[in-house]
């Protein structure tokens, strides 16, 4: 017997106990309730098949949605996560990854517009320890105003950290298009290397890609950590990646291969895939999707509508990346493979929480905890960042020590970001978080009853 009528999100919603909702090849017909997007209990989605129609809803929200199948439907608008293509295929009107239909810019504005409550979910990049030589640095970046010769020169420069203006190094998407569509300068050129592959991980879109190809694409410096620099690659069809090109990594080329195989074996809906990686001596190289969702960091602290990052929307996010964090520890601790690099600007809003991983190359017990013990500590300190929404510097140790302070000497709601208070989030609640946070802080014994004060009234 074929199921026919519409679906109604409230009744939905509250059947706690639905789980799985398995609607595949009936006659339902109407809209996919956008209020389906709160049915936080669901995990499996199964409506391929049926009559339904319209918008998706936004299910970036139910953390737990690990299946999610809505083949041959007409419904339209942007794929909550990254779940496999076979399992959205036969809507033509749906876009983003892993489709390669791209999402109109009008929908990726309303991600940037930081539309919180619907849009927020979590991503982590989970990767590599890095470090990598700086040849050929000029291929991927370049600046606009320069005669070739030395665009190569400031490149080596700023990579090698001799570029005092380490801030004005970030180039427009615009002067790339102008300037290095094509540079003149390749591996090949340069070292006399043969044509070499990546390692294609995950995506059917970038098949083929050769390294060249990356070298030679428009590159956009998104961004310098202590692992190395992080470019926007532009492909002539649209394609964009990001493209972490690691420095100083003495690891041998065997060991990084295993280490992205292993975290590309390990799937979870809120860390992003892996794309391709390429590995010589003189290069490691670590592809993703681009990401144009902005971050969590930009959320809290650079976004115009914070009122809208309300108090159930960061203990939904707080509650996502502990889960993935902890799913992420329990599949990779056998290999020593932590996050290593955990922050709110490595978390986009739509919850991918992006790679990062330092294998320690000391696999003793001792040292595994402790690395392991890192990601509990950014975690930590990411609560207090959410709980106060005060920017994290000194890797977190300035925050925690103040907040520390505060709870036990003279204690003030003033700790919590003003925008919860002026919302009426229960302090009582938030307080709870603030403590778990705390006993993160605790455990890297970053706050000692001795300790003296030191540059926490960045914060007062
Ligand atoms: N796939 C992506 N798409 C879009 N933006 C990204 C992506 N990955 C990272 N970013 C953004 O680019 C910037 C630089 O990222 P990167 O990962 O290099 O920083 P980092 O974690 O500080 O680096 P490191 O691990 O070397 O210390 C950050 O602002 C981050 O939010």
């Amino acid at each position: 017997m074929l199921l026919s009528g519409t679906l109604d999100a409230d009744s939905l919603c509250a059947a706690e106990s639905l789980t799985v909702l398995s609607l595949n090849n009936n006659t339902i017909t109407g809209d996919v309730p956008q209020g389906m997007g709160s049915c936080r209990q669901l995990t499996h989605i199964y409506l391929s098949g049926n009559k339904l129609s319209g918008d998706l809803p936004d299910f970036s929200r139910i953390s737990g949605l690990t299946s999610f199948f809505v083949q041959n439907i007409s419904l339209t608008g942007e794929i909550p996560k990254p779940f496999s293509i076979g399992s959205v295929m036969g809507n033509p009107g749906l876009c983003g990854f892993p489709l390669s239909n791209k999402c109109p810019p009008s929908k990726k504005k309303m991600f940037c517009s930081w539309g919180v409550k619907q849009k927020i979910g979590s991503y982590i990049f989970w990767l590599y320890d890095s470090r990598t030589c700086y040849s050929h640095l000029h291929c991927f970046q370049v600046s606009s105003k320069k005669p070739k010769n030395e665009k190569v020169h400031d490149v080596a420069k700023m990579e090698s950290g001799m570029d005092s203006s380490r801030n004005q190094s970030k180039t427009t998407s615009s002067d790339y298009k102008t300037d290095v569509s094509r540079s003149e300068y390749s591996i090949t050129s340069e070292t006399g290397m043969v044509s070499s592959s990546l390692v294609v991980l995950t995506s059917p879109i970038v098949k083929g890609l050769k390294f060249e190809d990356l070298l030679k694409a428009p590159a956009e410096l998104l961004g310098r950590g202590k692992h190395g620099s992080l470019y926007k690659v532009i492909f002539e069809d649209g394609t964009t990646l990001a493209v972490k090109r690691i420095k100083d990594w003495s690891i041998s080329s065997e060991e990084f291969k295993s280490r992205m195989q292993r975290i590309d074996q390990v799937k979870h809906p809120n860390v992003m895939d892996l794309v391709a990686f390429y590995c010589s001596k003189q290069e490691k190289l670590v592809v993703y999707n681009y990401q144009p969702n902005g971050s969590l960091f930009k959320l809290l602290h650079e976004n115009e509508n914070v009122r809208r990052f309300d108090w159930g929307s960061r203990l939904s996010v707080a509650a996502t990346i502990a889960e993935t964090l902890a799913f992420m520890h329990e599949k990779l601790y056998a290999d020593g493979i932590p996050h290593g690099n955990l922050k709110s600007s490595n978390i986009s809003t739509r919850i991918w929480i992006h790679a990062g991983s330092f294998k320690s190359t000391d696999q003793s017990k001792d040292r595994m905890n402790s690395t392991f013990e890192v990601d509990i500590y950014g975690y930590g300190v990411l609560l207090l960042e959410l709980l106060t929404g005060k920017q994290v510097q000194n890797n977190g140790v300035d925050l925690a020590r103040w907040v520390n302070s505060v709870v036990r000497e003279e204690w003030t709601a003033e700790v919590f970001d003003k925008i919860l208070i002026r919302e009426g989030a229960s302090e009582e609640r938030m307080l709870h978080l603030l403590q778990v946070a705390l006993k993160f802080a605790e455990m890297m014994n970053i706050i000692r009853e001795d300790e003296e004060e030191r540059s926490i009234d960045v914060y007062e």
